[in-house]
């Protein structure tokens, strides 16, 4: 409850969580006139913006450019030197926009969604405590829904807790590159970063407490990234767990299960994130601190009475990537318009709380349209925009280490696992002309799985340079349940990368 003396501030919708999912689904939701708040505590833009997606990919990409032309000759005559740290660093900071989040923030004032500044958490159904920067406290109540995208934050084992090491956020924001590195873990940041940093000059060694890197990828990627990892004077070390960690002035000092020792002069720890559910008061509506929120399809969270609390991105577990979660975003968006436009235009409140930037009012979807919106939305079924049909299938994913890797879908494993009858073709894509021209030695190869009984791609993966560009074509693939013999008239041009597809519809039968 409010006390008399705290602003109440009252929104059809309330967003908590400023980042790229926030932001994309407070956007859909105002399109067709509600009104919007977003509430942040830290930058608007989130993790993706100023400590992950784009510092990462910042701190890769000249290591990339540096090993294409390297691969070429008559380019590869005129590199003569390594990475320059400090232009390196110096463009991350400008990916970064210097942490000053002024821009997006003049793009959601822009878009008419409202931003109030601070931490929020549940005290009641659609009610939220917001705490100020400046510990000042007041009242955030949603209309009709309140949508959830609050991210997620690094695991640190407790083994490592004390030596206060590196997490994603130190690793892409550092201003210096440490002598040597010490990466914990081998899912996808452990493999950027430590790719990132030895390209940047430090030597680098990997705990990877599995028997490969990227677990979650197909078994011949890990292979080929681990020996890439190798390749390249990365120390990466195979079941292997820190159990005890020390810090001093020399850097930090980890032994090992078998009793070993590393010492490095700095620690990253990449071991996967929890949800940030933690400090949100969700115990007040019967759910679990710490653990993710749990949504349907229409990114409803399950186990919540009313209809009116909805989740997107990574805290509801089912997404870990910038752009899964703003798909999420899209469609909890969506949802939230159509079934909310019209009891909002209904109920005439004006929307907002006199907050600059808030755009109540008639918006273009208030008069019959929205009616017709809140109908498809009632009867939607799989892959209708409002149901978010690609998180269980389909979801591509990408590694910008080196090799990059990437990938679509079930891997051979999943899809037996889930009862489907497959088969794989594989291709060293190498071997196509494109790939050739593209860099002398390409090393990479290409994996479809296949369903034999509707003779679809449910599955596929790629490695090699610039991979990433050719994940997009098998996302269309999967998603569209493209048959084969369809996709046989899908022509790829020569002499591209592409030409990969020819092949692997030839191996595969056609
Ligand atoms: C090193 C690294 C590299 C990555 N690279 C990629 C990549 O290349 N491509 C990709 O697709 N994905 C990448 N990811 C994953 C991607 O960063 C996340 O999936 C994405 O940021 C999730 O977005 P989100 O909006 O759900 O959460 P976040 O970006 O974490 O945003 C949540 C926001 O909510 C705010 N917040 C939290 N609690 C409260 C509260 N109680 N009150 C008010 N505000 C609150 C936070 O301050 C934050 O701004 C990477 C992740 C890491 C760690
Ligand atoms: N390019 C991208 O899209 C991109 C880049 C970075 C991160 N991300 C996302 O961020 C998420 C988090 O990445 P991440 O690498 O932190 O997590 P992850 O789940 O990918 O990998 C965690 C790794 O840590 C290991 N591990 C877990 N607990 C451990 C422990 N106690 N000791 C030693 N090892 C342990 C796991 O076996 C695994 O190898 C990922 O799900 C990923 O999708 C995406």
């Amino acid at each position: 409850m409010a006390q008399d003396d705290q602003q109440v501030h009252e929104f059809d919708v309330v967003v908590i969580g400023g980042g790229a999912v926030g932001e994309n689904a407070a956007d859909r939701a105002h399109r067709d006139g509600l009104s919007v708040v977003v509430v942040e505590e830290e930058l608007v833009g989130g993790e993706c913006s100023y400590w992950a997606c784009m510092p990462s990919k910042a701190l890769l990409r000249p290591g990339a450019v540096l090993e294409a032309a390297r691969a070429v000759p008559g380019a590869a005559q005129a590199v003569t030197g390594t990475v320059d740290v400090a232009a390196t660093l110096a463009r991350r900071d400008e990916f970064t926009s210097h942490w000053d989040d002024h821009g997006q923030v003049e793009w959601l004032e822009g878009a008419g969604l409202a931003l109030l500044r601070g931490r929020a958490r549940f005290t009641g159904p659609r009610e939220l405590a917001l705490t100020g920067t400046d510990g000042g406290r007041q009242v955030v109540r949603a209309r009709h829904a309140v949508v959830v995208a609050t991210g997620s934050e690094p695991v640190v084992p407790d083994a490592l807790a004390t030596v206060r090491p590196w997490t994603s956020r130190e690793v892409t924001s550092a201003e210096q590159v440490p002598g040597t590195l010490v990466v914990v873990g081998g899912g996808v940041v452990a493999v950027e970063m430590a790719v990132a940093y030895s390209d940047l000059g430090a030597q680098v060694t990997m705990l990877v407490r599995g028997s490969r890197v990227l677990p979650r990828a197909e078994p011949f990627a890990s292979d080929e990234v681990g020996e890439a990892l190798v390749k390249r004077g990365i120390d990466v070390r195979y079941g292997a767990q820190a159990t005890t960690a020390t810090r001093d002035e020399q850097g930090v000092h980890l032994t090992l299960g078998d009793g070993s020792r590393v010492d490095a002069d700095e620690v990253l720890v990449a071991t996967g994130r929890t949800p940030r559910t933690g400090d949100l008061g969700v115990d007040v509506l019967g759910l679990t601190p710490g653990e993710p929120l749990v949504v349907d399809d229409a990114l409803m969270v399950t186990g919540v009475e009313g209809g009116w609390l909805f989740a997107a991105g990574d805290v509801t577990g089912r997404t870990a990537t910038t752009h899964q979660g703003k798909y999420d975003a899209r469609v909890v968006g969506d949802v939230v318009a159509a079934r909310f436009s019209a009891a909002a235009a209904a109920s005439g409140a004006d929307g907002t709380d006199g907050s600059p930037g808030t755009g109540g009012g008639a918006g273009p979807g208030r008069s019959g349209a929205t009616g017709s919106a809140a109908e498809r939305e009632r009867s939607a079924g799989p892959w209708s925009r409002y149901r978010a049909s690609a998180d269980h299938a389909a979801v591509p994913q990408v590694v910008f280490g080196c090799p990059e890797v990437a990938w679509v879908g079930r891997t051979e494993q999943e899809a037996r696992d889930a009862g489907l009858d497959v088969r794989t073709v594989r291709y060293a894509i190498g071997s196509v002309a494109g790939a050739s021209v593209a860099a002398d030695g390409y090393a990479g190869t290409a994996q479809l799985v296949l369903d034999e009984q509707r003779g679809t791609i449910v599955g596929a993966t790629f490695t090699g340079p610039d991979a990433a560009e050719l994940l997009h074509a098998a996302t269309i693939g999967v998603v569209g349940e493209v048959p084969l013999d369809r996709l046989w008239h899908a022509v790829p041009a020569y002499p591209t990368v592409s030409e990969v597809w020819l092949r692997l519809l030839e191996t595969a039968g056609l």
